[in-house]
């Protein structure tokens, strides 16, 4: 729990302007709220005395009860605005972190954990800067209750101190139970969440397979955890509710039994007696905290999934300047591996710049770790990547994104507001400067320009009134990483949805206006393989071979790589 209270600390200061309102209503309040049972007493005082003075004490009365109310009210807005601001401020840092981590994070936990987390787990821990301030400023009358007492009977501020001693063990306990139990309810809901995820990303595959019912049984499967956590809530606060709401009738009780004793002998006028018990009320008021240290308990227990989160190392960037080059790639011992086991082994590799170099190998080997390395979306374990002669982990951020261009095999398309982006928009996202000419001749080279014409806005219209196949989707992708590698380009299967027509004058655009560039291309068609300079052959995570594809086409092995899922038409165009 050391990183959640960590967390909830850092919280707290970043609770801004709100939280000081917050802390003064909270002291003042209390501190009002001790003054009226003295205040009051005083006026019963003074009527019992025959009037003298009551106006002055009746009026006092008025201002203090005033003054609470104002507290109150103001103490509401403010604590709001405090757990507003506070979820903000983690929310932002929390998002930027997990953005800033890349795909690791996204293969460390499942995605609906992480909004979980995201989400309510973050407005959870957003509350905590008013739950610690309101449970502290519930001592404050407490403490003052004490002093009070001890003013008005030596022997009265004993019988409240056991009192209070009972209700802190029973709010220490409740702390405790709570926390572990709100963290098994979040945990289950972060699963439900990641459940409900997946079942949504599949949901044409279950609609195909009419399989509805039985996922939405395998959805809500950990109903009952969820439900055996709820109970377990609701039971720790049942108990100490009745624990600490025993107290204070118990407390009154005694401290009214010894100030009898005490005004019967005469040391204790009517009025301290009324104020007395008015005190031991305030002070063991300290029960209340009961709903606010529930409060902190869950944010707590919310902090320490934040804190989870927070826990993996950021990507760091450096600040050395890529110096001017033909976008040469050097893979240097570069090892990384997957729960021990090595997926790519001591890898030793040299791309010229301006090459175009087909990554190519049967199922699993590797090929799209290797392009992930090539451009920085994931680091290697061992081992370092370069781009003319500079470790990439030595870039700054924007002049390495700017250098390299990435396209996918499924690409999500971005750029900007989800309702406003348009097709332009995708294609200029992470341009430092938005030129249309770059953008054109970017789509015109990845065969998207003529389509994008015929739409209705062309490049202005809306993603989301433009719904495109998978291969419009992966051209505006491709048109995506040209406007931006600058140096190298990074294909990872970013052609397997064009048609052969389609993929062929795209392959024609990457060796030709293209050929500036450093091109990486992971390949599944004997054609892609062909038009490359040179082949890198993957086998059991290691080169096998290095070659061009018309030398490497004699080796009945190499061959076989393409036979998955490819006609004899395509093999013979090798
Ligand atoms: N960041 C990573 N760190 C370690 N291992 C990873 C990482 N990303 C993927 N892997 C593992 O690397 C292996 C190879 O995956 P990869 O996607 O690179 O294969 P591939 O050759 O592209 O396969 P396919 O042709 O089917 O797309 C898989 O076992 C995968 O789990």
């Amino acid at each position: 729990m050391r990183a959640a209270d960590r967390l909830v600390a850092r919280t707290f200061r970043s609770g801004g302007p709100w939280l000081g309102v917050l802390l003064t209503t909270a002291i003042g309040g209390a501190l009002l709220q001790l003054a009226l049972p003295y205040v009051m007493g005083r006026t019963v005082d003074s009527l019992v005395a025959g009037g003298a003075g009551v106006d002055g004490w009746l009026l006092a009365c008025t201002a203090v009860v005033a003054g609470v109310v104002a507290c109150e009210s103001l103490g509401i807005w403010a604590t709001g605005a405090t757990s507003a601001q506070a979820s903000a401020w983690l929310r932002r840092s929390l998002l930027r972190h997990v953005l800033g981590t890349g795909p690791a994070m996204t293969r460390r936990l499942p995605e609906g954990d992480l909004v979980t987390r995201l989400g309510m787990n973050t407005e959870e821990v957003g509350r905590a800067p008013e739950a610690l301030i309101t449970t502290a400023a519930l001592l404050l009358p407490t403490a003052g209750s004490l002093v009070a007492l001890a003013l008005i009977d030596v022997w009265l501020p004993f019988t409240l101190l056991a009192g209070l001693v009972l209700i802190t063990l029973v709010l220490r306990a409740f702390l405790r139970d709570t926390t572990t139990l709100s963290a098994g309810y979040q945990k289950t809901q972060g699963d439900l969440a990641s459940r409900l995820l997946d079942a949504l990303g599949g949901a044409r595959t279950i609609a195909a397979a009419g399989t509805a019912d039985a996922e939405a049984r395998r959805v809500l499967e950990p109903l009952p955890v969820l439900r055996e956590h709820g109970m377990g809530l609701w039971r720790a606060n049942a108990r100490a509710g009745v624990q600490a709401g025993l107290a204070i009738p118990l407390l009154e009780v005694a401290v009214l039994a010894v100030g009898g004793l005490r005004l019967a002998s005469g040391d204790l006028s009517v009025g301290e007696l009324y104020a007395a018990a008015r005190y031991v009320v305030l002070g063991a008021g300290f029960s209340a905290a009961l709903g606010h240290v529930g409060r902190l308990a869950r944010a707590r227990a919310a902090a320490g999934r934040v804190a989870e989160l927070l826990a993996g190392t950021p990507v760091e960037h450096g600040e050395r300047p890529l110096p001017a080059g033909p976008g040469t790639l050097e893979f240097r011992g570069v090892s990384i591996g997957l729960d021990g086991k090595p997926v790519l082994d001591g890898l030793d590799l040299v791309l010229p710049g301006g090459t175009a170099t087909a990554v190519v190998g049967r199922s699993g080997t590797g090929k799209s770790l290797l392009a992930a390395l090539a451009g920085r979306l994931v680091d290697p374990e061992r081992g370092t990547v370069l781009l003319d002669g500079v470790p990439l982990r030595d870039l700054p951020r924007d002049e390495l994104r700017q250098a390299i261009g990435f396209a996918f095999e499924r690409p999500t398309l971005m750029g900007g507001a989800l309702d406003e982006a348009t097709l332009e928009d995708a294609i200029a996202l992470g341009l430092p400067t938005r030129d249309p000419e770059v953008v054109h001749a970017a789509a015109a080279s990845a065969r998207a320009d003529t389509f994008i014409r015929q739409l209705p806005d062309g490049y202005a219209t809306r993603l989301q009134d433009a719904p495109m196949s998978g291969g419009e989707k992966q051209r505006i992708g491709l048109a995506r990483a040209f406007a931006q590698g600058r140096r190298l380009l990074v294909l990872d299967d970013a052609t397997s949805s064009l048609d052969t027509v389609t993929e062929y004058q795209v392959g024609e655009a990457l060796t030709g206006r293209l050929r500036g560039r450093t091109r990486l291309i992971v390949a599944h068609r004997v054609g892609t393989a062909a038009r490359a300079d040179r082949v890198v052959w993957l086998e059991d995570g290691r080169i096998r071979a290095y070659e061009r594809h018309s030398v490497l086409w004699a080796d009945p092995g190499y061959r076989a790589v393409f036979q998955d899922g490819l006609d004899t038409g395509c093999l013979e165009a090798g």
